[in-house]
């Protein structure tokens, strides 16, 4: 125990340095990292930046994990309604959209029986799955990348090797075909898989929240730290919970949901051709654009370290069934529509919506990458050439580049390409439009939150980057 005349000192120079960054000292901070800049001093900028880093680690260090004061996704009451209403989605959408039928007119029919969802065969497929790419992910194979520093002023190492991992279960997938392993298997069990992975996601984030009842308060994630169990069970309560050397979130997101999206197309892509003779040219373009989508999330892994899910939520519900059941059984439903109704489109039309994706794919990769690289080194003379303005916590924001086009340009790319992944299913059915309908929903309310958090991050320096870069997502329009 400290001595009371000890403690007593340091609740003085924790005062002190909580003073350090009230907003009069921030803006004299930003003031002479400006002057510095003036003057060329690179190391003096340095210094002034890590002085306040380490002043705000400090403060952050010793306070208790602080309560969160604001709900997001309609507090308690919202996080319940979406616990029951994403997998009901998830199976409405899906059960909407088969073989004869794809329509929001009529209800959709319920199987006939319970062994068209449940299935223990499917049951093993999927453990079989999430394990083999759990080995992956744990081999001691690939760079090893340090997150963005958390509260406690630690990074964590995450091992990089998904592309790697893609790369080998693409090699499994072409010898499974070669010894003539019926891949239609996946499509014919697409119901029981899916049943599996959301009871598996409920599980997950139950053992999940037990055990970030055992975490220092350090560990825990600010927004899934509410007091209410619904709401954090939800939102996550642990940042960065793992096993050994499995980070369970940072996995979860790229690993088995990905590349099971990926498969679960290649599946669809491989029996149309067996049953067909030929590859269908409006699916095998759609599988090949979300191919491409899920292999450059795997190759520029290390950009998913600077992103919200893993440097602000905590890993729970949301992310645990939004990784597993919601991206892989959710995002295949456009080739899947077009492999079970063989819907097909000229090449006139499908030449411009290719267009289309590789513009949207254009931006997309080039305002991740920019400020994934900025944030690892912003010195780097590649990147000098672009605005920036200096904010009180010493990171810089930038204006320049994709940054100065809108504030969100990642999702503008993101969206058009979900755009043109929609439109090889033709006009006929709203339902293969449901993807790009609910990511507008969802990137709308991601940009306000993360708008939210950059305010409260980086304060006036927010409100100017704001008053430059007027737009949010859509140039001129939104
Ligand atoms: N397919 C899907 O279902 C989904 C895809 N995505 C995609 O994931 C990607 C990542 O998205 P997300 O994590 O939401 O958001 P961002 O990658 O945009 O990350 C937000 C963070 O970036 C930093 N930042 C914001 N503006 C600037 C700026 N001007 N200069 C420098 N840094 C800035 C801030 O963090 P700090 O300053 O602390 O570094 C901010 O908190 C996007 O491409 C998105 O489209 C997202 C959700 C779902
Ligand atoms: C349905 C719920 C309300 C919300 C669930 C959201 C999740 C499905 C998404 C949250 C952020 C995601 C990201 C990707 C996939 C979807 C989820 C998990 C991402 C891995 C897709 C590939 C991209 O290249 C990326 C940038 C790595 C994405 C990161 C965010």
């Amino acid at each position: 125990m400290p001595s009371p005349k000890k403690q007593s000192r340091k609740d003085i120079e924790l005062k002190q340095e909580k003073a350090s960054v009230t907003p009069i000292r921030q803006s004299s901070r930003i003031a002479s990292i400006v002057a510095a800049e003036k003057e060329g001093s690179s190391q003096r900028v340095e210094k002034i930046t890590r002085e306040t880093r380490s002043s705000m680690k400090i403060e952050e260090k010793e306070k208790p994990a602080a309560r969160t004061k604001s709900y997001e996704f309609g507090g308690p009451v919202g996080a319940f309604f979406m616990i029951f209403s994403l997998p009901v989605t998830l199976y409405a959408v899906n059960l909407a959209c088969r073989k004869d039928k794809c329509t929001i007119l009529e209800m959709p029919k319920l199987p006939s029986s319970l062994a068209v969802l449940v299935d223990m065969e499917a049951a093993f497929i999927f453990l079989g799955w999430f394990a083999f790419q759990a080995v992956l992910a744990v081999l001691p194979v690939g760079r090893v990348a340090e997150g963005q520093p958390l509260k406690s002023g630690q990074r964590l190492k995450y091992r990089l090797n998904g592309f790697l991992s893609l790369l080998v279960t693409l090699a499994c997938l072409g010898v499974a075909v070669y010894y003539e392993v019926p891949l239609s298997v996946l499509s014919k069990k697409f119901f029981p898989l899916m049943t599996t992975a959301v009871i598996f996601s409920f599980l997950l984030s139950i053992a999940l929240y037990i055990k970030s009842l055992f975490i220092s308060p350090s560990k825990v994630a600010a927004p899934g730290n509410s007091g209410n169990f619904i709401y954090d069970f939800f939102m996550g309560h642990e940042l960065n919970p793992r096993i050994g050397p499995l980070d369970l979130k940072f996995f979860c997101e790229l690993r088995p949901g990905l590349i099971g999206w990926a498969v679960l197309n290649l599946a669809f892509l491989v029996d149309a051709y067996q049953k067909q003779g030929t590859f269908p040219p409006a699916l095998t373009m759609v599988v090949l654009f979300q191919f491409v989508y899920v292999a450059d999330a795997l190759f520029f892994e290390d950009a998913i370290l600077t992103t919200m899910d893993i440097t602000h939520d905590g890993f729970g519900f949301m992310l645990a069934f939004g990784d597993l059941a919601w991206v892989p059984f959710l995002y295949c439903l456009q080739p899947r529509f077009l492999y079970e109704s063989k819907f097909n489109l000229p090449w006139y039309c499908l030449a411009p919506i290719a267009l289309l994706n590789v513009i949207g794919y254009y931006i997309f990769r080039g305002a991740n990458s920019q400020k994934n690289d900025f944030r690892k080194n912003p010195h780097s003379p590649a990147l000098a050439y672009l605005e920036t303005i200096p904010t009180p916590s010493g990171k810089r924001l930038l204006v320049g580049g994709w940054w100065g086009l809108v504030r969100k340009p990642n999702y503008l790319g993101d969206l058009l390409m979900a755009l043109a992944w929609s439109l090889p299913c033709g006009f006929g059915h709203v339902l293969p439009y449901f993807y790009p309908i609910y990511f507008f929903i969802l990137l709308v309310h991601r940009e306000r939150r993360d708008d939210a958090e950059c305010r409260r991050k980086y304060g006036a320096s927010w409100d100017r980057y704001c008053e430059r870069v007027r737009y949010r997502i859509i140039p001129y329009v939104y």
